[in-house]
């Protein structure tokens, strides 16, 4: 469903788990950085809403969306983190490499979920425009933050 029909930050809080004995890491693209700190704020208060900690929740900034890959690897490998919520904005430019960027981060974040065998959240936009950005971090499409973080917390009761 497109998120001009189902806001982003809408959902429904029954049947969630507690999450005040879980751990996250957030790790967030440096590129879009206005968009991508809406994202994180979005998503930090959505898991504090949900019982976490602010003791427990882990932030690491990466340079761009393409490294979010290896910033989750190196978050998911520790024993300690439950969950790992990656934040990115990637905008379409005049080239493909939009396309092999966000097919390299879907694919790269998929990968250490399966790896390391616990929830790691595409969190990652992927608009045409600047403005489809801003309407989809906070704006009036919700916050893909708050997307990602619940998304981390339904993983986690499953
Ligand atoms: N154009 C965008 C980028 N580009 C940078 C890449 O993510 C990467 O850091 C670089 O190719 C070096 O490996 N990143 C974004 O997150 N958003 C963009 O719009
Ligand atoms: C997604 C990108 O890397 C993009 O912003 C770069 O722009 P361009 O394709 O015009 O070089």
């Amino acid at each position: 469903m497109a998120s001009n029909l189902k806001n982003l930050s809408d959902y429904s809080d029954k049947n969630l788990t507690d999450m005040g004995k879980k751990k996250f890491a957030i790790v967030v693209s440096e590129w879009n950085e206005e968009v991508t700190e809406s994202l994180y704020q979005g998503a930090y208060e959505t898991l504090i809403a949900n019982g976490a900690t602010k003791e427990n929740i882990i932030k690491k900034m990466v340079p761009g969306s393409f490294e979010l890959s290896m910033g989750a690897q190196w978050m998911a490998q520790k024993e300690e983190i439950d969950a790992v919520i990656c934040l990115g904005c990637v905008i379409q430019g005049e080239t493909r490499h939009f396309d092999f960027i966000c097919d390299a981060v879907a694919h790269g974040i998929t990968n250490v979920s399966l790896k390391y065998n616990k929830p790691v959240i595409f969190g990652v936009l992927t608009p045409n425009t600047q403005q489809q950005a801003l309407d989809r971090a906070g704006g009036k499409h919700g916050n893909k933050g708050d997307e990602a973080a619940i998304t981390a917390v339904k993983m986690l009761g499953f």
